[in-house]
């Protein structure tokens, strides 16, 4: 299957997902809260332009399933999974305009911009491989953290694994991967390898995105003065 083929190149990046800092922590529950609140204000924006990728995949798609298919990923988005940061943001003191007109990183630009940019030039299929890296993934964080033993005191991330781990979320990862499938079957070998890139660029992108929010930089390394 192309997914597995997808699976192949990108398992080195991965398998550091699970052994980012920032990852282990949630975890475990020892990441601090102001590197989590820097991330979810991040993410907050990523996923409105992130809905807007599954918009053009509405726009893009050749068959009715598929628009349906497009469209209730981008509700379940904008209403279940902003829903999970618009309540920890509730819980941890930031205002639903602070999480609206945050400030975008340089990693979030170029996550946003890079899948925006090939959604926009390509066809469904292109769409599909720039979104699939992102869900499935967290799919995988999601169910990994959840075998882990949930001690006292690390409730406060237990829901933003009970989502990431939910039979929901495995739904979606399951039904992007059999789109995945589906369309590149009959693709010629050279628009193939270019949706392997897109999803091996997504998935070192995202390991850019844990970093940058495990060291809650904006544009360059944490002293400089680009980040004040
Ligand atoms: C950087 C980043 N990458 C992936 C996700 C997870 N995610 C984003 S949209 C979607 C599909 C349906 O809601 C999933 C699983 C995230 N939140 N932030």
């Amino acid at each position: 299957m192309f997914t597995d083929r997808l699976y192949r190149s990108a398992q080195p990046i991965w398998e550091s997902y699970l052994h980012h800092p920032f990852v282990k922590g949630i975890g475990d529950g020892s990441l601090e809260l102001d590197k989590f609140k820097f991330f979810m204000r991040q993410d907050y924006l990523y996923l409105i332009d992130y809905c807007r990728v599954f918009a053009l995949g509405a726009v893009k798609a050749k068959r009715l399933d598929t628009m349906t298919m497009f469209s209730e990923l981008l509700h379940s988005t904008l209403s279940e999974e902003m829903n999970l940061h618009r309540n920890y943001a509730e819980k941890i003191g930031i205002s639903r305009e602070e999480l609206e007109n945050t400030e975008p990183s340089a990693t979030l630009l170029a996550y946003t911009s890079y899948m925006l940019s090939k959604a926009n030039q390509g066809s469904e299929a292109e769409v599909t491989a720039c979104v699939l890296a992102c869900t499935w993934s967290y799919h995988v964080i999601g169910t990994e953290l959840n075998k882990l033993e949930r001690n006292e005191g690390h409730e406060f991330y237990g829901d933003w694994i009970d989502m990431y781990a939910s039979d929901e979320f495995a739904e979606l990862a399951a039904s992007l991967k059999e789109l995945m499938n589906d369309l590149a079957d009959d693709l010629p070998e050279r628009e193939k390898a270019h949706l392997e890139d897109i999803f091996v660029h997504t998935s070192k992108l995202e390991y850019m995105f844990w970093e940058m929010a495990y060291n809650k930089t904006m544009w360059v390394d944490k002293d400089s003065f680009l980040n004040h």
